[in-house]
């Protein structure tokens, strides 16, 4: 029997979650297919799972840190297993709230199969078959393995099992410097593995100041780094072998954080005629595929990789299906954060984004956090503050580097959202000691320099030579 909704969703991601509770809200009758784990990878292998070892790391960082503030402690010890625990622990907590049980109650039909189209009407779930106004493809994405020699022959983990470790790797090779072989590289060094981080750039999408920053610090927690793209990997002696163009990584444990690839194997996406390659899902800016009653959100469109962009993005997409007229899904206005210590916070164009789009004439102020004295008092100084704007003093992006960045960098994505200028930064107070005191400083600083610069200040300048 064929079962009718306004609204399958297929993906019970983080995509595929906010989409089903938005529909629900509407009064529309919605099923949402998970073929797995219900919370996707942002719950089990993503978001979650890499922010508490994230945490657990960082109570042994602090623990070896101690004596620079006049505490005594022993040199810590990881207990792997019991890590793995916590992280665990963790995930069932976020896992509470998402439960199908809690989802049934909100109105959702939950179904645990994976889907698959029939035709461009009807989806196969297990051995249910639904019928639908609108479907929505939130099916996300998956490790992309690296054109690496040898892999094949060598065993190697990857985010969706590095979680499982319960014994801490003596020397671990990561392979790629993007956010996941970040987080994860200082996570694992932190732990007390010797971790070798083969990159050619860290965060190459990110402001080029950040790579040496983040090198600079890592290296201080002892982190080795192989220069260039890894080429090769093998076995030898009982020890994995990576090479790059600029040099050789050893360690007993490989980790491959090269980049995801969007999800649309099983889905038979031809038999309901939709588009897709293997960068994803094409979309129209509302969000719909080439077939006009399916639309597709999240990671599988192969954009922007975060869980708030797909909660974003899939809650638009349910809202130009379910309700009359329609919205854009795409912004430039995105705010992320890689959660390496100290954080690395980005909103809005990067200097080379805005030259591009805007030319020569806009304006590029740092500030750097050893003048910021939260960051002092924490002797957490490295790191920085950028921020972009036109000529006129609208704004147009920032970056921000140190702890707590990715809570201050909220400040600026507002600001985007409403196109003020660094003069409305510099107008509202900030409370002392805090690290967003960063951008009222830098701010004030631009804000002031402006105003003497203009027609205005000189002529109070000039009053105040005659006044003195
Ligand atoms: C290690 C790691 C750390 C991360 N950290 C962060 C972070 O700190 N902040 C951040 O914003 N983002 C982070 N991300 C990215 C974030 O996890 C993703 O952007 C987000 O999960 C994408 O949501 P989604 O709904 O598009 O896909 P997903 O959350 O992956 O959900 C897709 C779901 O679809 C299901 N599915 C696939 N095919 C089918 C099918 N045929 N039928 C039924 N179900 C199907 C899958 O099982 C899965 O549950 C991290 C990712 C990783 C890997
Ligand atoms: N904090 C966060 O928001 C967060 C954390 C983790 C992941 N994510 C998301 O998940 C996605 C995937 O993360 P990721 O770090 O795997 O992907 P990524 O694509 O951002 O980075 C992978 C990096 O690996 C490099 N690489 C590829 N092959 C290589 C090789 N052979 N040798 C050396 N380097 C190689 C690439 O050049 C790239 O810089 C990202 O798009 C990110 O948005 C977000």
């Amino acid at each position: 029997m064929t079962e009718r909704f306004d609204i399958v969703i297929i993906g019970a991601g983080s995509g595929g979650l906010t989409a089903a509770g938005f529909a629900a809200q509407l009064g529309a009758k919605v099923a949402l297919v998970e073929k797995h784990r219900i919370g996707g990878d942002c719950t089990w292998t993503g978001c979650v799972p890499s922010k508490a070892l994230l945490k657990a790391a960082k109570i042994a960082h602090e623990v070896r840190q101690a004596s620079q503030y006049g505490i005594v402690a022993e040199p810590p010890r990881t207990d792997m297993a019991r890590v793995r625990a916590y992280v665990q622990g963790v995930i069932g907590s976020v896992y509470a709230h998402e439960a199908p049980e809690e989802l049934q109650r909100n109105g959702i039909e939950v179904i645990l199969a994976p889907g698959r189209f029939l035709d461009a009407q009807t989806l196969a779930a297990g051995d249910r078959v639904l019928t639908a106004k609108y479907f929505l493809i939130c099916t996300g994405a998956r490790p992309s393995p690296p054109d690496l020699r040898g892999l094949d022959a060598v065993p190697f983990l990857t985010y969706e099992t590095i979680f499982d470790l319960d014994e801490l790797p003596e020397q671990m090779i990561v392979v790629g410097g993007g956010p996941i072989g970040c987080e994860l590289a200082q996570a694992f060094q932190r732990l007390g593995s010797q971790v070798t981080l083969v990159a050619a750039r860290l965060l190459p999408k990110e402001e080029p100041e950040v790579d040496q920053t983040l090198r600079t610090v890592f290296g201080q927690e002892g982190m080795r780094f192989v220069a260039g793209r890894a080429r090769t990997v093998a076995r030898q002696n009982g020890l994995i072998r990576v090479e790059s163009e600029a040099g050789v990584a050893e360690g007993d444990v490989l980790f491959i954080a090269a980049g995801r690839r969007p999800s649309v194997a099983g889905l038979d996406l031809d038999k309901a005629g939709v588009q897709a390659d293997a960068h994803g899902i094409p979309v129209d800016t509302n969000l719909r595929t080439n077939v006009k009653h399916i639309f597709a959100a999240g990671d599988v469109l192969g954009g922007h990789q975060f869980t708030h962009f797909a909660g974003w993005q899939a809650f638009l997409a349910a809202r130009n299906a379910l309700l009359l007229g329609s919205t854009s899904g795409f912004t430039d206005i995105v705010p992320w954060v890689t959660f390496t210590d100290p954080e690395v916070a980005h909103v809005g164009l990067t200097e080379a984004a805005a030259r591009a789009k805007h030319g020569d004439a806009i304006k590029v102020n740092r500030w750097a956090m050893d003048r910021t004295d939260r960051a002092v008092c924490d002797n957490d100084t490295a790191g920085f503050l950028k921020v972009l704007s036109r000529g006129d003093g609208t704004l147009l992006g920032a970056t921000m580097v140190a702890p707590r960045a990715g809570e201050a960098i909220t400040e600026f994505t507002l600001a985007l959202n409403h196109r003020l200028k660094v003069t409305d930064v510099a107008n509202a107070i900030h409370a002392y000691p805090t690290y967003s005191t960063a951008a009222q400083q830098l701010a004030a600083g631009v804000a002031v320099e402006n105003f003497l610069t203009g027609t205005a200040g000189k002529v109070i300048q000039s009053l105040s030579k005659i006044m003195r």
